[in-house]
């Protein structure tokens, strides 16, 4: 049987996995490889998550594409005969056009790119990692799925941006992101819990990036994403929504330039400007420092207050859902999340707020309460098949 392999660039690492290529594709490897760009490290793992290598290579060159022809050697050796067929690729932005999953050729990759400065820390990975796939290996499909194609169904109301007309036209309005993930959940929501997921479930996607989506009967209506991937809820180094005439006042009185602002919104502001200590959860919720904390209660204040915004969008609450690496693994993040919401019903079972995915509110709970594992690479997988199989 021949395979898919996935990839997931973000922007200090990769994620890889090979699966079966089948309707319900089977996991065979899953590899990382993080600190691109730093102090690199590649690890390849077993679908039982059991590590079969890791390396770690010199860091001179080493970039996104290197790290993936890294990973399709490693993974070549462990395949046992098995071909790769076609790759998919998460592609975080896929502007006006592109809304569904497809294979890219020269002409799209250059229309990609085009959006570069809209994910600055994504989109240049995601192709450069395509065009080094497409060099090294002409003959193979690269599929990208695009981050902004969950929330393509949005009413226009929650797509529009109050400026003037001509630019919403051109293309100037909420796009919203981590879709692919959003995909992913709805569908293990519709599983786990058939008679909720019809209903007005918020997911938050707490990872590196972070945020949430408002989902009625499994479809986008509000997500707290727009435009770019820095709108929103406070990330680990993006400053989520701000005042735009902080940023005027950057330039008139900082002398800012555009790529001065860019860096200051997606690499020096979130938890890392915040505390001044790490854009790494883990590491601010063991600092016994001020600031570690207060950007902890600033992240989760966040993420309450658009809790509110995105119930008023949805028209009350059924559900949350948590996911993403914060979502998934901090159960103080969860348990303070759920604290501010019970104004809206929600009542967490403290026992049941446990590593795993699972139910955590309380039974008398007027909203349930979910944390389900997210998985990109298996949705990227899944639409790579369709197009494989549709020949
Ligand atoms: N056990 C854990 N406890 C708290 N936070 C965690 C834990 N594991 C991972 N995280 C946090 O998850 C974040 C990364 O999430 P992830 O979804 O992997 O990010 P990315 O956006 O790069 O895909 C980091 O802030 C990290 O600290
Ligand atoms: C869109 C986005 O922010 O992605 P990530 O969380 O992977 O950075
Ligand atoms: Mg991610």
């Amino acid at each position: 049987m021949s395979s898919i392999a996935v990839v997931n660039a973000g922007s200090s690492s990769i994620k890889f996995a090979v699966f079966d290529a089948a309707a319900a594709p089977q996991l065979r490897l899953k590899g990382l490889v993080e600190g691109i760009g730093a102090t690199p490290r590649a690890r390849l793992s077993n679908a039982a998550g059991e590590t079969l290598l890791t390396e770690s290579p010199p860091p001179e060159g080493f970039d996104h594409a290197a790290a993936t022809r890294t990973m399709m050697r490693i993974a070549a050796d462990w395949l046992d005969g098995k071909d790769i067929s076609i790759m998919g690729h998460r592609v975080v932005h896929g502007g006006p056009d592109f809304a569904a999953p497809l294979i890219v050729t020269g002409d799209i990759a250059e229309r990609l790119a085009s959006f570069i400065p809209l994910a600055p820390l994504h989109q240049p990975h995601n192709l450069a990692v395509i065009r080094a796939m497409h060099a090294e290996h002409p003959n193979l499909p690269q599929v990208a799925c695009f981050d902004t194609a969950f929330h393509r169904v949005q009413p226009p109301i929650a797509q529009f941006f109050a400026i003037p007309r001509k630019y919403s036209e051109a293309g100037v309005r909420r796009y919203g992101f981590h879709g692919i993930s959003y995909q992913y959940v709805t569908g293990r929501l519709r599983e786990i819990a058939p008679e909720i997921a019809k209903g007005r479930v918020i997911i938050a996607h707490l990872g590196n990036g972070a945020s949430l989506c408002a989902v009625k009967d499994g479809r986008s209506v509000a997500s707290t994403m727009g435009f770019t991937a820095v709108d929103g809820l406070m990330m680990g180094t993006r400053c989520g929504a701000i005042d735009p005439g902080v940023l005027l006042h950057m330039i008139d009185q900082y002398g800012f330039g555009p790529r001065e602002i860019e860096d200051l919104i997606y690499r020096k502001s979130g938890l890392l400007g915040v505390s001044g200590i790490s854009s790494d959860m883990r590491t601010l919720r063991a600092s016994s420092e001020p600031a570690a904390r207060e950007a902890t209660a600033l992240f989760v204040y966040r993420i309450l207050r658009e809790i509110g915004s995105l119930a008023a969008a949805l028209g009350g609450l059924d559900a949350i859902v948590f996911t993403g690496g914060i979502g998934e693994n901090d159960k103080e993040t969860r348990a303070e999340v759920c604290e501010g919401c019970a104004w809206l019903g929600v009542a967490l079972d403290p026992a049941a707020n446990q590593p795993g995915e699972q139910r955590i509110s309380a039974a008398r709970s007027r909203v349930a309460v979910f944390v389900i594992k997210t998985n990109e690479e298996l949705e990227i997988a899944k639409s790579a098949w369709e197009i494989l199989s549709a020949g």
